[in-house]
C-alpha cells in the first residue's frame, strides 16, 4: 500500500518580487484553508526566486502557515569565489525544505549537464535540502519515441553512486520540456508510463523499499483541471506546477483537486 504523501510544488520561476510574495503565499495559506485542504495529509510547497525567501521565511515561520518551501537552484559549491551563485548553506538556514535540481530551464539555457545535476543533488543532500530532482525529453525525442531511455539515462547519471540512505526524501519530477508552459500536457498515461519507469529503475539501482518510498511528480502545463486526473494514477504522487501556481487562490483550488476536495 502506497503511504506516499501527495506534494503539490509550485515553481513561480522568474515571477512574483518579495513583496508580491508575502502576498501570495499569505493567500495561499488562506485559500488552503478555505478549501479544506488537510496539511497533514498533503504537503503544499513553494519555489520561489531566492530574493523572495526571507521574507517567505518570516511569514510562514512566524504565522504558522502550513506552506513549505524551497528553491528553483543551487550551487554545486558551499562557499567562495563564485560570483552569483547561491550555496545550499544559506537555503538551509533560510528554513528551505526543497531545492529543484536540474529543471529543463537551468538545463536549457544555463548549459547544465547530468553531470552538473549530479554534483547539485550532491549538494543538495550536504545540506539538508530535498531535491527535487527534474527529468524530461524534448519534442524530438517524444517524436522518436526514445523518452523512456533518455529519461532513465538522466535518472540514472544524477543519482549515479549514492547511497539509498543518503537520498532518502528524494523527490523527482518528470517534466516533458515539450509540455512546458505550452498548454500540451502529457496524457495521464504518458505521465504514468514514466513515472512507473523511472520507479522500476529505482528499484534497479537501489531496491524496491528506496523505489517505493520516493515521490514522483508529473510537470508540464498541469491547472486545476487537468491535476485529478494525473495524479489519479498509482505511481504519480502530485505535480510541479509553473504557470499555474502564481495565482494563489487558482493554485488552492489545484492541490484540493489534487487529493480530490
Ligand atoms: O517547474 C514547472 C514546470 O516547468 C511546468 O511549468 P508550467 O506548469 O508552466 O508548464
Amino acid at each position: 500500500m502506497t503511504t506516499r504523501t501527495p506534494l503539490l510544488a509550485g515553481n513561480w520561476k522568474m515571477n512574483l518580487d518579495h513583496l508580491e510574495a508575502i502576498s501570495a503565499v499569505q493567500k495561499l495559506a488562506w485559500a488552503l484553508r478555505d478549501a479544506k485542504v488537510d496539511p497533514e495529509s498533503v504537503d503544499v510547497a513553494v519555489l520561489p526566486p531566492f530574493t523572495d525567501i526571507r521574507s517567505v521565511q518570516t511569514l510562514v515561520q512566524g504565522d504558522k502557515l502550513p506552506v513549505q518551501y524551497g528553491a528553483q537552484d543551487l550551487s554545486v559549491h558551499d562557499a567562495g569565489a563564485y560570483t552569483g551563485e547561491v550555496s545550499g548553506a544559506f537555503l538551509s538556514r533560510l528554513g528551505c525544505t526543497y531545492v529543484a535540481v536540474g529543471h529543463s530551464e537551468r538545463r536549457e539555457y544555463h548549459a547544465e549537464t547530468d553531470e552538473v545535476v549530479r554534483a547539485k543533488v550532491e549538494a543538495a543532500l550536504r545540506h539538508e535540502l530535498t531535491p527535487i530532482l527534474c527529468v524530461g525529453e524534448s519534442l524530438d525525442v517524444r517524436e522518436a519515441g526514445t523518452q523512456n531511455d533518455v529519461v532513465l539515462a538522466q535518472v540514472r547519471a544524477a543519482l549515479d553512486g549514492f547511497d539509498a540512505e543518503a537520498l532518502d526524501g528524494l523527490v523527482i519530477a518528470y517534466e516533458p520540456v515539450w509540455a512546458i508552459g505550452t498548454g500540451k500536457t502529457a496524457t495521464a498515461q504518458d505521465a504514468s508510463d514514466m513515472c512507473t519507469g523511472v520507479r522500476g529503475a529505482l528499484e534497479e539501482m537501489f531496491s524496491a523499499e528506496f523505489a517505493a518510498g520516493v515521490r514522483l511528480l508529473y510537470g508540464g502545463s498541469v491547472k486545476p483541471d487537468n491535476v485529478a486526473e494525473i495524479v489519479e494514477h498509482e505511481d504519480v504522487d502530485g505535480a510541479l506546477v509553473g504557470g499555474a501556481s502564481l495565482d494563489p487562490e487558482s493554485f488552492a483550488t489545484l492541490c484540493a483537486r489534487a487529493v480530490g476536495k
